[in-house]
């Protein structure tokens, strides 16, 4: 049995190495030197052309209620053995910090800076692992979710995977995310509670298993209720199950909003192509066919190359739990830190180029065309560069610096917002509808060669000459220490 504490906070939901880590900064009197850390991730997910950043509003009431309860530090004391005097310490903990980061619904791209978190050495470490572990997650969603929108077109998409999902956190957040991704409306009743997201839903066989025929369970749920969207595929959907949806959306009349049909099986093009022509021959034309089972993006986008006269497309399992992909590798890294005084910047390096991180705290500007709004791609710069006072802006690829362009009569937007300062709240919370917005025309701006689905092209993440010097300048600083070492 879960053990339920009255002053329950999320503040334990991190990795022990972090309080390890935070208690030997405290011990050496290092837990206030100030340090930058950045969120990335290196590869994209789904081989998608963007991401659609998920997430800030969950870490912002973290951020928010972070501190050690009482039971939190009873528990410290009690099973980890943490010592009084760094107990004490924590007691007294609340974030200190400064956060930048990309906002709900933006695009976010491979190897640039999504979040930055700038405090106290202990604060930026301790949260580590609830703020990956919530960008993660619900960016991942975000961005399935619109992979799936973008094969729909103007149909609608219910999320349907409660049932599904990684338990119900999971189901919570990732119904959020995949509504800002794209979806419609969800099945699930709390997440429409919670957090205002349209709810909706049809029946299931259980109903018609019940009434042992079509029309009984059609007939029971009609006289209940007034939008209706009866599950055809029970016994035999041509045969039974779609005649008598007519025939109790007939007898029903106006008594009744005869939404549609839903498809849960079999061939789906076809019985829906069969299914279409039996409700136009009924006089039934705005009667929309719903299907689920299994679907994604790459199912929807078939049935449609085949004619498939499906309008509503409940998406469940494949898109709760990014069945293709299960995670987005964004990892925390520290990019700068305070010594004697002044801040250095601090590297990962690895064999593989595309792994050494990027040092330095950093700005990520999109910039777009005034002619059109369009993306030309992301420019990294160091913090206290600012394209925006350039007449043309010099862009290359990090890695391969052949490929370059040189961009002019642009606009340089930052993409990281301050959302605390020095631990206060800053940001001005946007409505989900609001957040979904502005995903919406974020994709928008996007050129279609970055959207579509399969081989989309490499959007541009460059680094300005700064930092791309500042980055070559610290690998040779940290090579020749290397170099140097003897054992
Ligand atoms: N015309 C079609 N073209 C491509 N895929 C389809 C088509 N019709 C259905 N599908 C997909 O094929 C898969 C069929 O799965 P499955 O065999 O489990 O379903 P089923 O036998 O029809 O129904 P049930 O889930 O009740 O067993 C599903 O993922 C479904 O979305
Ligand atoms: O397939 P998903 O994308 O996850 O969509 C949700 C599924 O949940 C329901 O099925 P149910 O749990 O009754 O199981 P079944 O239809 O697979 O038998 C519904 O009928 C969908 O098939
Ligand atoms: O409302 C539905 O049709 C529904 C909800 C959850 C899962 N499958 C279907």
């Amino acid at each position: 049995m879960v053990k339920e504490f009255p002053d329950d906070t999320l503040t334990l939901h991190t990795d022990a190495y972090q309080i390890n880590m935070i208690q030997t900064y405290w011990n050496k009197g290092i837990h206030n030197k100030t340090a930058i850390f950045e969120v990335f991730f290196r590869n994209m997910p789904f081989d998608n052309g963007y991401a659609v950043f998920a997430g800030l509003d969950r870490i912002i009431d973290y951020i928010s209620n972070l501190h050690f309860s009482e039971s939190d530090i009873e528990y410290l004391k009690d099973v980890a053995g943490y010592p009084d005097d760094f107990l004490a310490y924590l007691k007294d903990f609340h974030f200190r910090g400064t956060i930048r980061s990309a906002v709900e619904g933006d695009l976010v791209f491979n190897n640039e800076p999504i979040l930055q978190v700038e405090g106290p050495l202990a604060d930026c470490q301790l949260i580590e692992t609830a703020l990956l572990n919530i960008v993660n997650y619900q960016t991942l969603i975000a961005t399935k979710a619109a992979r799936i929108k973008s094969v729909v077109g103007s149909d609608k998409l219910l999320e349907f995977g409660t049932r599904r999902a990684q338990e119900m956190d999971a189901a919570l957040w990732g119904t959020r995310a995949a509504y800002i991704g794209g979806f419609d409306a969800t099945s699930n009743v709390r997440a429409g509670k919670k957090f205002g997201i349209p709810v909706s839903g049809t029946h299931a066989h259980a109903l018609v298993q019940y009434y042992m025929n079509d029309y009984d369970a059609f007939k029971a749920y009609a006289t209940t209720h007034r939008d209706c969207v009866f599950l055809v595929d029970t016994f035999d959907t041509l045969k039974s199950g779609v005649p008598n949806a007519i025939r109790v959306a007939k007898e029903m009349g106006d008594k009744i909003n005869f939404l549609g049909v839903r498809i849960d099986s079999g061939d789906m093009a076809y019985l829906s192509k069969r299914v279409r022509e039996q409700l136009d021959e009924a006089g039934f034309p705005n009667a929309k066919i719903f299907a689920s089972n299994d679907l994604d993006e790459k199912t929807i986008q078939n049935l449609k190359m085949q004619g498939a006269k499906i309008e509503v497309w409940g998406v469940g399992t494949k898109l709760i739990t990014a069945y293709d992909q299960p995670a987005l590798g964004a990892v925390y890294k520290m990019v700068s830190i305070e010594r004697d005084g002044k801040m250095v910047d601090t590297i990962k390096l690895s064999n593989n180029a595309e792994k050494v991180s990027t040092p330095g705290k950093k700005q990520v500007w999109r910039i777009s065309r005034n002619s059109d709004g369009k993306s030309e791609g992301d420019y990294i710069t160091l913090w206290d560069e600012d394209p925006r006072v350039e007449e043309s802006l010099y862009m290359f690829h990090p890695n391969y610096t052949y490929i370059n362009k040189t961009v002019t009569d642009f606009k340089a937007r930052p993409v990281l917002q301050t959302i605390f300062e020095d631990g206060k709240l800053v940001y001005d919370r946007p409505s989900l509808a609001e957040i979904k917005e502005f995903a919406r025309r974020s994709l928008d701006s996007l050129w279609d060669e970055y959207k579509r689905d399969l081989n989309p092209q490499d959007y541009p993440v460059d680094l300005s000459q700064d930092c791309y010097d500042n980055k070559v300048a610290i690998i040779k600083r940290v090579r020749e220490y290397v170099g140097k070492l003897k054992f």
